[in-house]
């Protein structure tokens, strides 16, 4: 059963672009762009191509699934499309909560948490990617383990990504997600930043990964899979050589695993 959609009419396109604008404002201000990133993924990367069941469809905002081990820490990106503003009130300031959700009530959570995703990528210096609108949400919360396991190896992560109809390719590009932000040990166990730069979107996350370890920076097992794997390494030495090849086939496999399950209207 492929996903269902929402009409996406004139005005719900225009309702996209200002909540495009507002995510730009959001995200830029709270240098909160990893985590929406890893938030988008987190809603997307849970599809089944054989069930059709999970994917980009909101349902990362109920409990039941925002508390997945694997998804700790992102009740904070979630409660981010709730934004506050301070304004004057004579005797200080007040906090008054806009939440980018409620400005824009037709758009689904669905649709803005991949636009949020696909924001951060552009206001961090990555690649525009294509985003079509159009998403349904849903309150059907896949079962826990459906993301890949960071302490696992090169066939984990074929499992895991070719059960989402994503390929090689898909994950050595997506992989290079981890140009940005940073593990935190409270939330994973793991600690540190991938790259010198963690709010540039760029290849050195490549770059590093065919390095020696380099101090204060972080391989996960799984990151580490991607040179240890021949058909891996050969994405790795092209991205770590030629920036633009890794924008181009990051974008597309982006938009890929933001699309999974949905037929844009
Ligand atoms: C390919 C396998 C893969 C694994 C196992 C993975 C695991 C993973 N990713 C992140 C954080 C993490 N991940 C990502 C992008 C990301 N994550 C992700 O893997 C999925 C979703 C499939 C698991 C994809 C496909 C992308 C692609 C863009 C960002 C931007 C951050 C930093 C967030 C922050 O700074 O808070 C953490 C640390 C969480 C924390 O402690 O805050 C871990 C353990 N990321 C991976 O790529
Ligand atoms: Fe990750």
């Amino acid at each position: 059963m492929a996903a269902a959609t929402v009409a996406v009419d004139a005005e719900y396109l225009k309702e996209v672009e200002r909540a495009r604008r507002d995510l730009r404002a959001l995200i830029s201000s709270k240098s909160c762009a990893p985590i929406m990133l890893r938030l988008a993924w987190h809603d997307a990367g849970t599809y089944d191509a054989k069930t059709k069941t999970g994917g980009p469809n909101g349902s990362i905002r109920n409990e039941e699934e925002y508390k997945h081990s694997s998804n700790n820490g992102l009740k904070i990106a979630i409660d981010l499309c709730v934004y506050q503003i301070s304004v004057p009130n004579g005797s200080g300031f007040a906090l008054i909560s806009e939440e980018v959700k409620a400005k824009h009530p037709k758009i689904s959570y669905a649709d803005l948490y991949q636009l949020a995703g696909v924001v951060a990528v552009e206001v961090t210096g990555g690649p525009t990617i294509d985003f079509v609108a159009g998403r349904k949400d849903s309150t059907d919360c896949p079962k826990e383990g459906r993301l890949p396991d960071a302490k696992q190896g090169a066939p984990h992560l074929r499992d895991i990504f070719y059960r989402m109809g994503l390929s090689d390719k898909d994950i050595v590009a997506l992989s290079g997600g981890h140009t940005l932000g940073r593990a935190h040990r409270e939330r994973s166990g793991f600690e540190g930043p991938w790259t010198a730069e963690p709010l540039k979107f760029d290849n050195s996350y490549f770059v590093e990964l065919l390095k020696e370890d380099s101090e204060g920076l972080l391989k996960l097992p799984t990151d580490k899979a991607l040179v240890e794997d021949p058909e891996f390494r050969r994405y790795v030495e092209i991205y770590a050589k030629d920036e633009e090849a890794f924008f181009n086939d990051y974008a597309a496999s982006h938009k890929k695993l933001s699309e999974l399950g949905f037929t844009p209207p």
